[in-house]
């Protein structure tokens, strides 16, 4: 079992692609030209996680780090749409954090059945079909399908015991769980006997809680001494700790006090991912079992520190695993201080909940236009999730796809906001994030950046002579009206289509689009 134990990988997770739409004529015997008829692709699988109480280890993804969704076929003739690729669920134990890269919480799966989208398949692109409108008839091009999300991420499983047994190795740890609990775990008398923990279910009346022991700590385990803090994860999200000391030890320079307080360091070196609704370990409850009574020399130690380790607050226990003495009244206190745990954590959820899901990027419908500065002058980066989605839905070897890409921009209002900035034609225009970008030179299409740049290529922004009349000012009024018509019907058809999940965008790290970041 122990070497079947898997609490911490690396997965590699991808997406499936959005199918791509495909442009496609309907053609009748007699009626060689008919209207657009081609589909849409396909949404690409997501790659979704999802706490499962059957499973319980990470050993799977240990084995087969590598995981894929299938990609969203493209659209077809006939208005045929793309079937979608059917998303990939990857069932993990209950307690399984995942964290990015830097180490970031991006989310704690705690209850069976929570769910996160790791990674988020890529949308579908639209056909022709879908892309026609009054004002284009008959479009001679489709929308590319989008990559879905690549990405890392660690896999952390987290133990979920009410109780955690700490203490030196062989203090007797495991053979509590086995006479407190139902469950066998392994027992010698030799050190780190336990490499994992073992969870035991303790029955105290009528009231059900869980127990773990965790492998033995020992002075300088958080510089890698022993089995090092690593498994002190295995703690995080136990409520109440037990202090497992061995009062038979004959080994040289310990004693039930020093040993307390060896383990008791080490703990306050972990650093900790979940502090359980605010309460972190050095704030949680603590009970001392004084282990080994039925070898007289133990039990005679045990009395003797009793009171001192009273004397610091804490509850204490004198019990023999082996002769079962004891066991009872410690059961029960475990029992109460769990109690108190729960309900004190119940009141700390209620008001931060634990859960942490990846905030919903801010404002996907915005963009801004950042100045960047570079040897060769001013570029202008275009920053917003909108515009870096339309350029990766570009074809750029179809000129129509890529004016209704300038079309789409202009709407977003982005020629307006590039001349705000400074920008003039031929500046260099990038969209999409540092690492992967789209650079254009700049060729200003929208009428109102025309106008602004006057007659004899002065910029009446700096003379302000021109007044628009009134007939100009209709005519922009009906241009914007059309324009948001126009943004209404394609988001319409988007969503027609099924292009939009309803689940959060997920930021995408590094959008693809080969070999166009020429100069189109
Ligand atoms: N005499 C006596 N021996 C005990 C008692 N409890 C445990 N032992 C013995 O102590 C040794 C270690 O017990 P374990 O339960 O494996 O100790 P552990 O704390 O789980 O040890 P690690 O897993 O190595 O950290 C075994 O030989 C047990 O039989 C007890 O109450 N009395
Ligand atoms: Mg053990």
């Amino acid at each position: 079992m122990a070497t079947t134990f898997v609490d911490r990988v690396v997965l590699h997770v991808a997406a499936g692609s959005g199918g791509h739409g495909v442009a496609s004529v309907h053609r009748e015997k007699f009626k060689p030209l008919g209207g657009p008829d081609g589909g849409n692709g396909g949404k690409g699988g997501s790659v979704i996680l999802v706490a499962d109480p059957q499973i319980t280890t990470l050993l799977d993804y240990h084995h087969s780090p590598h995981r894929k969704a299938p990609n969203g076929k493209p659209g077809a003739g006939d208005e045929k749409n793309g079937a979608d690729g059917e998303d990939l669920i990857l069932p993990v134990p209950e307690g399984t954090m995942v964290k990015d890269a830097r180490g970031d919480v991006l989310a704690d799966l705690v209850g069976p059945g929570q769910q996160y989208v790791v990674a988020a398949g890529g949308r579908g692109g639209l056909g022709n079909k879908a892309l026609a409108s009054p004002r284009r008839k008959a479009p001679g091009f489709a929308l590319l399908g989008e990559p879905g999300d690549e990405r890392d991420v660690v896999l952390e499983l987290k133990t979920l015991a009410d109780v955690a047994l700490i203490g030196f190795p062989s203090a007797g740890k495991s053979s509590l769980v086995s006479v407190l609990s139902a469950a066998k775990p392994k027992i010698a008398d030799y050190p780190f006997t336990t490499l994992v923990p073992n969870l035991g279910v303790v029955t105290a009346g009528a009231e059900r809680f869980t127990i773990a022991d965790v492998p033995g700590l020992i002075p300088g385990a958080s510089q890698g001494k022993g089995l090092g803090l690593e498994f002190l994860r295995h703690v995080e999200r136990c409520s109440v700790l037990v202090h497992v000391i061995d009062c038979a030890t004959l080994e040289p320079g310990r004693d039930p006090m020093s040993d307390l307080d060896a383990i008791e360091h080490e703990l306050s070196e972990y650093v900790a991912d979940d502090t359980l609704g605010g309460k972190p370990l050095s704030e949680r409850t603590r009970i001392v079992v004084l282990n080994k009574a039925d070898v007289p020399e133990a039990l005679d130690l045990a009395e003797m520190v009793k009171p001192d380790l009273e004397a610091r607050g804490l509850e204490v226990f004198i019990v023999s695993a082996v002769a079962h003495r004891g066991l009872r009244e410690l059961t029960f206190a475990l029992a109460r201080h769990v109690r108190e745990a729960r309900a004190e954590l119940e009141s700390a959820v209620a008001i931060a909940p634990r859960i942490v899901l990846r905030p919903k990027a801010v404002d996907d419908s915005g963009f801004s236009v950042r100045v960047e500065k570079t040897a060769d002058g001013d570029v202008f980066r275009i920053v917003g999730e909108r515009p870096t989605r339309w350029v990766r839905q570009t074809d750029f070897s179809n000129d129509e796809a890529v004016g209704y890409l300038a079309d789409r921009l202009n709407r977003l209002g982005v020629e307006d906001e590039l001349f705000k900035a400074g920008a003039v034609p031929g500046s260099t225009v990038l969209i999409g994030p540092e690492d992967n970008s789209v650079v254009f030179d700049w060729e200003p299409t929208l009428q109102a950046g025309a106008e602004l740049l006057g007659r004899r290529g002065t910029d009446i922004r700096l003379e302000d002579t021109h007044r628009p009349t009134r007939a100009e000012k209709r005519e922009q009024f009906h241009g914007r009206k059309d324009a948001q018509r126009e943004a209404r019907e394609e988001l319409a058809a988007e969503r027609k289509a099924g292009l939009w999940t309803d689940r959060d965008p997920v930021e995408v790290d590094a959008p693809q689009i080969d070999g166009n970041d020429g100069e189109h």
